[in-house]
């Protein structure tokens, strides 16, 4: 170890790779179960997924993106195009390669895609992670990595790493999450206290605690008012689907205020506010997610937030 331990990273990783590659379940790996909730619900991939690996070092904000595929309409070059300026914008690529498959067609069209971004403005370090290692013998694994290597110097390049992986097994998802982090610029936390996600549930949710927030008092707390939803969690067991009883959803969610008399006016007498707040935005989010929700939630200050934008950004502005 060269590094000293007191440096900390921060940033972005987008998984790609062909359908099927294991790209969700390999993000499900690296984040654990905090997003099971994403996956417990329909799950249509068109739109970005993110999940947060949060260690004391670093926090490696996983994008999860629909997939890079040859377009054969316009609705698919869109799509490419939006995926393409995601990646040009994350700090790691993780170009997923599934060990039991050839390397074929769909693989060296992403691999070209990639050529692009890696030789770009901006260069963007892509590692090509060999996905369901356990799913091949020692030797089929090895030749596949050979395989892999070539795919990068076919067009004179190489892959900033090579990890083979099982996001069934656990094999090495510890090895990749340290080598995307070491990808990553130093930097702070992006986001407060780990698991964070930008799902749109999380948005509509932070949008219904805000409104039940302000109810009343909007001309007191006019902006200073930021909702983050720290947490959606199914609890273990909760839900029997044979009965068709849904499941709980712990919903944990801090309002940051600027002031301690802002706060006040939140919690209210003997928290007796909070309580009402906390009641009406049960209910909606109840209704949005179709399922019971427990929800929990904190009133904070974060002093001078308006005024910073790493703050801001953090808070989802
Ligand atoms: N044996 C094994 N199977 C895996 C592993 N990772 C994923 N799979 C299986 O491979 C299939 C595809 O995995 P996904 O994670 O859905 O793949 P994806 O790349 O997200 O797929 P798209 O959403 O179609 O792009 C699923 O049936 C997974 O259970 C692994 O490490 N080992």
């Amino acid at each position: 170890m060269t590094e000293q331990t007191t440096v900390h990273r921060s940033g972005f990783a987008c998984l790609v790779g062909r359908p099927n590659a294991g790209k969700s379940t390999l993000t499900n790996a690296l984040v654990g179960q905090k997003v099971a909730i994403m996956s417990a619900r329909p799950q249509t991939t068109r739109h970005t997924i993110r999940g947060i690996v949060h260690r004391p070092d670093a926090q490696l904000v996983l994008v999860d993106t629909p997939g890079l595929h040859r377009p054969r309409t316009l609705l698919g070059e869109r799509l490419n195009d939006l995926v393409r300026d995601t990646l040009s914008e994350v700090d790691v690529i993780a170009f997923c390669l599934p060990a039991d498959q050839k390397v074929g067609p769909g693989d060296r069209y992403i691999a070209g895609q990639l050529a692009e971004l890696m030789t770009g403005r901006r260069r963007v370090p892509v590692v090509a992670v060999v996905t369901k290692a356990d799913l091949v013998s020692r030797d089929a694994l090895l030749e596949h990595l050979v395989a892999v290597d070539q795919l990068a110097k076919a067009q004179d390049r190489e892959w900033d790493d090579i990890v083979p992986v099982s996001a069934k097994d656990g094999y090495q998802v510890d090895e990749l999450e340290s080598v995307l982090v070491s990808h990553l610029p130093e930097g702070p936390e992006l986001y407060p206290g780990g698991e964070l996600t930008d799902e749109p549930e999380a948005v509509m949710v932070a949008e219904l605690v805000r409104e039940a927030a302000l109810e009343g008092v909007r001309d007191e707390l006019p902006h200073s008012l930021a909702v983050v939803v720290e947490e959606i969690v199914e609890r273990e067991g909760s839900g029997d689907h044979a009965k068709g009883r849904p499941p709980l959803l712990d919903v944990r969610v801090n309002l940051f205020v600027e002031r301690d008399s802002q706060k006040a006016i939140i919690i209210g007498r003997g928290g007796s506010r909070l309580r009402q707040v906390g009641t009406e935005a049960r209910h909606g989010i109840e209704k949005l997610l179709g399922t019971r929700v427990y929800l929990d939630l904190h009133v904070k200050v974060a002093k001078d937030w308006q005024r910073d934008p790493k703050q801001l950004r953090r808070l989802g502005f």
